[in-house]
């Protein structure tokens, strides 16, 4: 059976939702919009998990500052220096991984405890955005995988106008990812977010409408 087809017919209880993408592809984006559009909806992002982890997690931080060196480390030795942690793993994929071993099993458990207090609010979506949904076979048993897709083209130019990567380390960022047609593949849903901003708010709004149809 399609897989939304149940969700279709069985209105009670929370829909869980995976939402991915490649980098700078929309997730965040879509994401503000559905949460707008479904006010009762609860939102779990992966990337903020990993941000609290690099900057609150004491274990976390030494971990990385024994495994990738103290320019991984902040000055003030109280977190983990994003950019020099970002400039080590994409450079190597061995200790990309090893970082992923580290961070992963975290976020998940976070996502899980997130989307168990969704369900005892009774809210009627959870939304969780994950980067790395089918690199990482991350799993909690979602009802649908979304996918946020652009053309490689507009990925990179949103990219550097957001970020200023340079073109070495936004290629190799992609190269980390599985490419964006295999995604595309894997989806349940794909929003199309090549055009301007008002095109995606417009999937977006069709595709809740027809999940939630008594949702405001
Ligand atoms: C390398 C780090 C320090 C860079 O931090 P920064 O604040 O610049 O980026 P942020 O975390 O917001 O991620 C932005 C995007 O980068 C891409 N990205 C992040 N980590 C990875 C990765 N391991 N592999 C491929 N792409 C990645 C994703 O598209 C993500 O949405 C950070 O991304 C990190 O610790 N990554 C490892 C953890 C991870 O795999 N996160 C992905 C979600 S679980
Ligand atoms: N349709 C659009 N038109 C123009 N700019 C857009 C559009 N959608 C998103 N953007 C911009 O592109 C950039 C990337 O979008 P966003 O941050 O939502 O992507 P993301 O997939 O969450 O990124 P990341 O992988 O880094 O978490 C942002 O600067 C955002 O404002």
């Amino acid at each position: 059976m399609f897989p939304s087809a149940r969700l279709l017919w069985d209105d009670t209880g929370v829909k869980n939702l995976a939402l991915t993408g490649g980098i700078a592809s929309g997730k965040s984006f879509a994401a503000d919009e559905m949460v707008r559009l479904c006010a009762r909806a609860v939102r779990f992002d992966s990337d903020v998990s990993v941000r609290e982890l690099l900057r609150g997690d004491r274990s976390v931080i030494e971990q990385i500052g024994e495994k990738f060196g103290p320019a991984c480390i902040a000055a003030d030795g109280q977190g983990v220096d994003r950019g020099g942690l970002r400039a080590r793993v994409f450079g190597d994929a061995a200790a990309r991984r090893d970082l992923e071993r580290l961070l992963h099993p975290k976020v998940r458990e976070e996502c899980l405890e997130v989307q168990a207090k969704a369900a005892k609010l009774g809210a009627p979506l959870f939304l969780a955005e994950v980067p790395l949904l089918f690199e990482g076979g991350f799993d909690f048993g979602q009802d649908l995988n979304l996918v946020v897709a652009v053309s490689r083209e507009t990925q990179l130019k949103r990219l550097s106008a957001r970020d200023g990567f340079d073109t070495g380390l936004a290629a190799s960022i992609l190269a980390a990812q599985l490419p964006m047609e295999r995604k595309v593949l894997l989806a349940d849903v794909v929003f199309w977010n090549e055009g301007p901003r008002s095109v995606l708010t417009g999937q977006i709004e069709r595709f809740l409408h027809t999940l939630l149809p008594h949702e405001r």
